[in-house]
């Protein structure tokens, strides 16, 4: 094991603290290549696929990256910007607006976003807050509900970054804010901002990520706190549960994910005579493909081809002036509580370290 060389630490520097914001990633570029590395890296995360490496390899590497780049890519292309994949234009801009709505409010903080696979990553985004100084940093991933899959990978990163630095920041996480009341309020006023200009629909209907059934049953919480996110926003929004239905998108693979699936179930609302069904997905705050692709257009399709007359999709949080003002709320609660001054060092311990320094000592 190496550690890289620490940079001079002088006693008198304030504690600073960093923010960053971690997304899943998105491939560089709409094309197969870029699809291949992208789905290398995630899907050969153990916490996302859950399947003993011996068997999985064979499989990931000799099938599907084989066929699937090339299909996937050509779903990326058609929601592509000219800025990029939108997940990564999204993430950037929550990231800047963060600094700025927690600048008016007075906290000094860094705020960094990063990706779990793909670039930045988030050793990048960990090794630009140390540079700057940060010496406690609150690790953001934007998924409001936890699950193994996605959170506690994020976890892992940070974990594998650490083990090759000598001196650690202090390091905090936020596991979760399905249920945070600002973060109901965004979703809340993101759909009465929809139905004021295009009316009611018959059923709202709240699509999230699916994973695998077994996740549930080996107890991953996952599927209670999205089912506590839409029985919150239905309070909010006073609609009875007749009136809003949960569902879960992007099964991949043959076993079962968690049911019901969203675009069945949206196939079978508009056989049962359902006209209008308005589309939401509260687990992405940003939009990106499994928004924009599989719901806006593939599940507005199914709908309306089993009889449906219309389809609305309800975008995501992205740069929602409440959707970032609950992002503050979340890092302002994080930041009370925490020291401001780190108390490890003192000027006895700095200027015995420089006298070693000055000597010569290397280690
Ligand atoms: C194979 C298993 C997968 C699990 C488990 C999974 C969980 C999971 N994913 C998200 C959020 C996102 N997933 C996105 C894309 C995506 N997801 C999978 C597979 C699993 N996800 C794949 C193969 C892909 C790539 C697209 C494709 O080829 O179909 C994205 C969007 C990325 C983008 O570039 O826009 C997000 C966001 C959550 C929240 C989650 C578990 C709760
Ligand atoms: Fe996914
Ligand atoms: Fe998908």
């Amino acid at each position: 094991m190496s550690f890289r060389p620490e940079p001079p630490y002088r006693h008198a520097d304030p504690a600073r603290t960093g923010v960053l914001l971690c997304n899943l990633g998105t491939p560089d570029a709409p094309t197969a290549p870029a699809l291949r590395r992208y789905l290398a890296e995630f899907l050969g995360d153990p916490r996302v696929v859950e399947i003993p490496r011996a068997v999985w390899w064979p499989i990931l590497h000799g099938i599907i990256l084989r066929t699937r780049p090339a299909r996937s890519a050509a779903k990326y292309a058609s929601i592509w910007t000219p800025e990029g994949s939108p997940l990564r234009v999204w993430t950037q801009k929550q990231a800047k607006m963060l600094q700025g709505y927690l600048g008016e409010r007075g906290h000094q903080v860094l705020v960094h976003h990063a990706m779990r696979y793909g670039q930045p990553s988030l050793a990048q985004g960990l090794d630009a807050l140390k540079a700057q100084g940060a010496t406690r940093v609150l690790v953001l991933p934007l998924y409001p509900q936890y699950s193994g899959t996605t959170t506690a990978s994020v976890v892992d990163a940070v974990a594998a970054w650490s083990r090759g630095v000598r001196r650690l920041p202090e390091l905090r996480f936020v596991m979760r804010f399905h249920d945070h009341p600002l973060y109901i309020e965004a979703l809340a006023r993101r759909v009465l901002a929809h139905w004021a200009t295009r009316g009611r629909p018959d059923k709202l209907l709240l699509s999230f990520h699916g994973v695998p059934k077994r996740t549930l049953t080996l107890g991953d919480p996952y599927h209670c706190e999205c089912h506590k996110t839409a029985r919150l926003l239905a309070e909010r929004l006073g609609i009875g549960p007749d009136r809003c239905i949960v569902t879960f998108q992007s099964r991949f693979g043959r076993a079962e994910w968690l049911q019901p699936y969203t675009e069945p179930t949206l196939r079978e609302l508009a056989r049962r005579g359902v006209a209008r069904v308005d589309v939401m997905c509260p687990g992405f705050v940003s939009d990106c493909i499994e928004t924009l692709e599989e719901i806006a257009i593939e599940a507005r399709d199914a709908f309306l081809e089993s009889g449906g007359r219309e389809f609305h999709y309800i975008p995501c949080l992205n740069d929602q002036h409440e959707w970032l003002v609950a992002l503050t709320a979340i890092v302002e609660q994080h930041l009370a509580g925490w020291p401001t001054r780190q108390t490890d060092d003192d000027e006895q311990c700095a200027r015995r370290r420089e006298r070693a320094r000055a000597l010569g000592a290397t280690d």
